[in-house]
């Protein structure tokens, strides 16, 4: 089933939070609302669901259709930030979706297993929920919410707070439960990796307004503004007074290549000068951050390089990893 919203807007305390002019994910995708801390991926994925107290205006619909809200409770299953289990068995837990649309307690722990299999949760099936750890709670929450096979699933930053492995795991296991889903799912996020992992297409939230939609790939090669761009990881932003080109370049810090020992710049790379404000140890890799006539810009390199505050440094970066923003937005 596919949802989508018309004029969608919600305000508190006075403030607009978000304003969606329009959004739709079609059936068997997955979009990624891709978007800073309060730029409001929250409030929008509440309002899709009608899960919000806020003030709400504009339309949700449900394959096409104006959408209520018991529509919603049937055809939506959320996994929110921090899952919610009862002092009750895992298994039960994971059930609870089911039960509450009235489905009996036999056939619904029946129903129930498999996902917590697929979740690679199931040996903890008779252990209290509350004894969880976080990692395990969350994949219990996104059994619970795949078990009742929602038309809709709607995801707020299913991994926040596991650890790595943990993480990358529980996007493999996902990834694989929802080939098998027919729904439209929402991934709400701060992750690039996570929309690049899930995501068909991604959209980018700033300021509660979405500045950018496409496919993922697209989206993630071509940033549309500046901001779009550093929430991108296009953070080295040049202006043309840096650079002489006509407009606003980006790129990635790892793509500024610092160019020591006189060091020839690639051909047709645009190569700046600055000086090393400080050298960061990334564990594998150095970043360099630059004070340059027009502000900072940071470099990422592996290279082994001597480089102490205040020295003089020269950056390059291949044309073929820049993008350029329209003067208009920069
Ligand atoms: N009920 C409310 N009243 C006033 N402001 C609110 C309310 N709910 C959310 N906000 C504000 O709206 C903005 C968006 O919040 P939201 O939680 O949607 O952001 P987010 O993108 O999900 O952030 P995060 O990544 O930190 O979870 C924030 O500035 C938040 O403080």
């Amino acid at each position: 089933m596919s949802i989508g919203c018309r004029d969608l807007r919600v305000t508190a305390g006075g403030r607009q939070l978000v304003a969606v002019p329009a959004l739709d994910i079609a059936d068997g995708e997955t979009l990624a609302i891709l978007g800073p801390n309060g730029s409001g991926k929250s409030t929008l994925l509440r309002a899709l669901a009608h899960l919000d107290n806020a003030s709400r205006s504009g339309t949700v619909l449900l394959d096409g259709q104006l959408a209520t809200t018991p529509d919603l409770r049937r055809a939506v299953a959320a996994v929110l930030q921090r899952p919610v289990l009862q002092r009750a068995s895992v298994l039960d837990n994971a059930a609870a979706g089911l039960r509450l649309r009235g489905v009996g307690r036999a056939e619904a722990r029946q129903r129930t297993e498999p996902w917590l299999d697929a979740l690679g949760v199931a040996h903890l099936a008779q252990r209290n929920a509350r004894t969880l750890s976080g990692g395990e709670a969350q994949r219990v929450a996104i059994a619970r919410a795949l078990a009742v096979g929602p038309r809709v699933l709607l995801l707020d930053e299913p991994f926040t707070g596991l650890d790595a492995t943990t993480r990358t795991d529980l996007l493999a296991d996902l990834h694989a439960a929802l080939t098998h889903l027919s729904a439209s799912v929402l991934l709400v996020t701060h992750d690039r990796d996570e929309a690049r992992s899930l995501a068909q297409r991604t959209a980018l939230l700033v300021n509660g307004e979405i500045r950018q939609t496409g496919s993922t790939a697209e989206v993630f090669d071509a940033p549309a503004d500046p901001d779009c761009a550093t929430l991108l990881g296009f953070t080295a932003h040049l202006p043309p007074a840096l650079t002489g080109l006509d407009t606003l370049v980006v790129a990635r810090p790892e793509r500024c290549r610092p160019l020591t020992n006189g060091a020839p710049p690639p051909p047709d790379a645009v190569v700046f000068e600055g000086t090393v404000r400080r050298a960061v140890p990334l564990g594998g890799a150095t970043r360099l951050d630059v004070d340059t006539t027009t502000g900072t810009v940071s470099a990422v390199t592996t290279a082994i390089i001597a480089a102490r505050p205040g020295d003089p440094i020269r950056l390059a970066i291949a044309a073929e990893h820049l993008r350029a923003m329209s003067t208009d937005v920069a």
